[in-house]
């Protein structure tokens, strides 16, 4: 078979579609940026830099031209830009929350209608009536968009190619654009897969993998003088006694009402993850690993303070590790244990501080009991 037919579009029914044949040079700039993918996929280069470089690949297949990766955000129905490396970062917010629909433009046509939009004069096509101010601010003469499909085939966004000329595109720029969409389809759902890998099933907090991960990169970061970091042991006082009395399914209640505190308190303060059982991990960098003992006392009274459902009131100890020069990480995890082991003896529902090799003026090592 000619290997070419295989890069045929099935039938564009576009008016505006110029059906060139593709050339054998196209064909190859094509398999090329596939190959270019699948590389950073071996090598497990991370979804945003793979991303970056599909645009990069395929704007400059185009002369004068911008690609934009559009994502569908389902709560609020609306597109927003997920990676477009040829748009001055500071305009982003002009590509914020678009609506699907008949006139906001090429990327809320393709998604609206599930179809590609090849919009060759974007200064007087109805599909840009809503959003023609966009177009001229950014000499965007013509916008081609392909829509991004999951596996399941919905809708989840659109790929786009800007140009700064009115051009009509052929049958390559149909394949690149199907080709970059498909792409980024499976990257999004490998990026998906992949955080799945990294989530506490019951919780939904991150798992031990992530929290492994998330040591060893900050002690690799401690070659730097000026980083440190700490990181807190969190475990439920008695919680034996909640099982033997409520059951193991009110015990496992208690475990996903205590993520949702975890998620108020530290937020985007730190990595929170199960270390394991009814055991928590939070790992907190610069500036807030600082704060550490203040953040873990603060934790630990709105646990106290929390009406649990069924049980009531649950309480934790927690044992703090502050990091500030470069240990092994097995070592920081026992201190963390120590101090938690000394929470717990010391009457539970407390905070002890453990400074691991602290800076000269602290000068010793010691155990510091803060409840
Ligand atoms: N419901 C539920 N219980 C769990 C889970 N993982 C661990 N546990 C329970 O957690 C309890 C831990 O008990 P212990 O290690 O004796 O400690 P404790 O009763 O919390 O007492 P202290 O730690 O000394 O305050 C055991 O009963 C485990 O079965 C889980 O995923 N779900």
């Amino acid at each position: 078979m000619n290997p070419h037919k295989l890069l045929q579009p099935v039938r564009n029914d576009d008016p505006s579609f110029d059906t060139v044949t593709i050339s054998e040079d196209q064909f190859e700039s094509i398999l090329n940026i596939q190959q270019s993918i699948l590389d950073s996929i071996a090598l497990d280069h991370k979804e945003p830099d793979i991303l970056s470089d599909l645009c990069r690949l395929a704007q400059d297949l185009l002369p004068e031209s911008a690609a934009c990766i559009m994502l569908l955000d389902d709560k609020t129905d609306t597109l927003n830009v997920l990676c477009a490396p040829g748009v001055p970062t500071e305009h982003h917010h002009r590509l914020k929350g678009i609506k699907p629909g008949h006139h906001n433009g090429s990327c809320a046509a393709a998604v609206y209608f599930g179809k590609p939009a090849y919009v060759v004069n974007t200064f007087n096509d109805p599909r840009w009536e809503g959003n023609r101010d966009l177009v001229k601010d950014f000499n965007m003469c013509s916008v081609w968009s392909m829509p991004i499909r999951n596996r399941d085939k919905k809708v989840i966004g659109s790929f786009a190619l800007a140009s700064f000329e009115h051009r009509s595109p052929t049958n390559f720029h149909d394949r690149l654009l199907k080709m970059c969409a498909s792409a980024v389809g499976i990257l999004l759902e490998r990026k998906a897969l992949r955080k799945l890998a990294l989530i506490d099933k019951l919780t939904k907090l991150w798992n031990r993998t992530k929290l492994d991960e998330t040591l060893t990169k900050q002690r690799e970061l401690m070659s730097d003088p000026d980083h440190g970091y700490a990181v807190m042991l969190v475990d439920i006082d008695l919680f034996k006694n909640v099982n033997d009395t409520f059951g193991h399914n009110v015990g496992d209640a208690v475990l996903v009402e205590l993520a949702d505190i975890f998620r108020e308190q530290i937020g985007s303060d730190g990595i929170v993850g199960r270390w394991g059982g009814e055991e928590f991990m939070v790992i907190l960098t610069k500036p807030h690993c600082n704060r550490a003992p203040e953040l873990a006392q603060r934790l630990r009274q709105a646990i106290q303070q929390h009406s649990f459902k069924t049980v009531g009131t649950v309480t934790v100890s927690i044992g703090v590790c502050v990091v500030a020069k470069k240990t092994r990480t097995i070592e920081i995890i026992d201190s963390a244990d120590q101090a938690l082991y000394q929470a717990k003896k010391l009457g539970r529902n407390r905070v002890s501080v453990h400074y691991k090799n602290k800076p000269k003026q602290w000068s010793i090592e010691e155990l510091v009991e803060c409840a």
